[in-house]
């Protein structure tokens, strides 16, 4: 049995890791009381007795977790932002293949990615490897997110009595275009410029749909929408990620479609002029801890799907 250890299980992304393991068979988990569970020495024991550690910590806590690391067999699966972009670190979106598949198959040290950068990487990485859309391409992509994607402190604030009326409606943020997950977003599509960017929090528990249009000149010379389509459909066949020809429920695309699932849909809508790209998904599933869990499968060699929801 693999020995598991979730460093941070009382969060958001490490609850529901804990919730799709916790019957498993095949996993040992090891855990800390409430008392210990923040405490550096404990936490330092159990990060070394463990087979594989799940890190679901702000960023400061994700490093400071590594570097109590000492021994070397131990795999890390960290869901914060830390280590996206660092060198060593495998990027854990295996559909994307190739050396994304092995890296996290073959990887010690792995980083799960950003739940908006899943959506925007998955509608992206592929084009710009088929060759259906240039590197030099300038993108944007606007994502609607539920409010567990802030984690506790921001469930407590839209789920308060008396809350700031202001959260009834949808919230833009990242006004800045200096999201955190921007740095990946270009880094693991291979872009030369980084999309604009445009995350939307809305008044519901988890669910995320994520968009990329293109005007028909986006694409490279002689291609169209039915090679993107095509493309999705080779690339996405399931069970995590699929290609849906038709994903909108009567013309409409709720954000919250997947809530409580691991999977993705990707689909196409448009036209031949003007085309969305789109990606819906649970935040919470394989925009965090259902992203985490698959890793998790691959490193141990079971069924990719064992214990998620799809
Ligand atoms: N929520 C989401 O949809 C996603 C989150 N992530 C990332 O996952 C990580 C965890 O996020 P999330 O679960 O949402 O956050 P939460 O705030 O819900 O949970 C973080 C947990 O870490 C604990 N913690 C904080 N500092 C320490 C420390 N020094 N030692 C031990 N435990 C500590 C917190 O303790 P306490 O309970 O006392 O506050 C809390 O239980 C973050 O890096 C986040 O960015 C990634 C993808 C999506
Ligand atoms: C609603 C909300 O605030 N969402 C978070 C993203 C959650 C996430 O993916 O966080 P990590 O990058 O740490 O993994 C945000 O946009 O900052």
């Amino acid at each position: 049995m693999a020995k598991v250890f979730i460093d941070g299980r009382a969060g958001t992304t490490g609850l529901r890791i804990y919730e799709r393991l916790e019957s498993r068979e095949d996993i040992e988990l090891l855990t800390l009381s409430e008392e210990e569970r923040k405490d550096v020495s404990c936490r330092a024991r159990m990060l070394n007795s463990c087979d594989v550690a799940f890190l679901c910590l702000p960023d400061a806590a994700s490093v400071e977790a590594v570097g109590l690391i000492e021994h070397e067999g131990v795999v890390v699966l960290d869901t914060s932002t830390a280590h996206r972009t660092a060198p060593g670190w495998a990027y854990g979106f295996p559909e994307l293949g190739g050396s994304f598949a092995r890296g996290v198959e073959k990887g010690r040290r792995i980083a799960v990615p950003g739940c908006h950068a899943s959506g925007f990487i998955a509608l992206v990485q592929p084009l710009v490897e088929a060759g259906l859309i240039p590197a030099s391409s300038h993108l944007s992509c606007h994502s609607i997110t539920g409010y567990s994607g802030g984690g506790k402190k921001m469930i407590a604030q839209y789920e308060a009595d008396g809350r700031d009326a202001l959260l009834d409606a949808p919230r833009q943020y990242g006004l800045t275009q200096q999201h955190k997950h921007l740095k990946e977003m270009q880094a693991v599509t291979g872009l030369d410029t980084a999309p604009i960017f445009c995350p939307i929090v809305s008044d519901f528990y988890s669910g995320m749909v994520v968009t990329v249009p293109l005007f028909a000149q986006d694409l490279a010379a002689g291609k169209t929408a039915a090679d993107v389509k095509a493309c999705y459909q080779a690339n996405y066949t399931g069970p995590v990620v699929r290609y849906c020809p038709a994903a909108d429920e009567e013309g409409f695309l709720s954000a919250g479609a997947l809530t409580g699932k691991d999977s993705m849909q990707i689909t196409v809508c448009g036209n031949d002029e003007r085309m969305t790209l789109i990606a819906r998904y649970d935040n919470l599933g394989k925009g965090a801890s259902g992203a985490a869990v698959e890793c998790l499968n691959l490193v141990l060699g079971v069924d990719p799907t064992c214990g998620l929801e799809l």
